[in-house]
């Protein structure tokens, strides 16, 4: 199983940055820009389907697939953040802050035993 790294934050960062500058290109001349160009609807729209895809895979219990069509989630999932104007850093806040509040919870929760 791979480890997760600094890497794991960086192409999250690098991979969004890119999205924010596909704003300003052609809608013919990129797969991103002309998702932005389709609007809101369609980038949610794309992103249910990858998540019904991801599920499909899990059940299927094949890892490569699996890692496929959840790499196919992220990605659509970066682009609707991108065209909410928001980015992975705020959403990995989100994730922290429930890691935190799960990790007082546990420290409570010792503390009494
Ligand atoms: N990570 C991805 C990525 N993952 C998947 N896809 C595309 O997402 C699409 C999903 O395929 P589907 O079959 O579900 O969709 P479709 O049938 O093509 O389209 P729909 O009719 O369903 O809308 C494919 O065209 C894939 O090529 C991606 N396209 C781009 N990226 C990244 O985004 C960057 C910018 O892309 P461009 O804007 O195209 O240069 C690239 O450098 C990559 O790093």
């Amino acid at each position: 199983m791979a480890t997760a790294d600094h890497r794991s934050t960086e192409v999250l960062e690098q991979l969004a940055a890119l999205l924010e500058q596909r704003k300003g290109a052609e809608a013919g001349s990129s797969y991103v820009a002309s998702l932005y160009q389709k609007g809101r609807a369609k980038i949610a729209q794309k992103v249910g389907e990858e998540g019904v895809e991801v599920a499909l895979a899990a059940v299927g219990d094949d890892r490569d697939e699996l890692i496929n069509e959840m790499a196919d989630l992220w990605f659509h999932s970066l682009v609707l953040l991108a065209d909410a104007n928001l980015t992975p850093a705020d959403v990995l806040d989100e994730l922290e802050r429930r890691f935190g509040l799960s990790g007082l919870e546990e420290k409570a929760r010792r503390a009494q035993d």
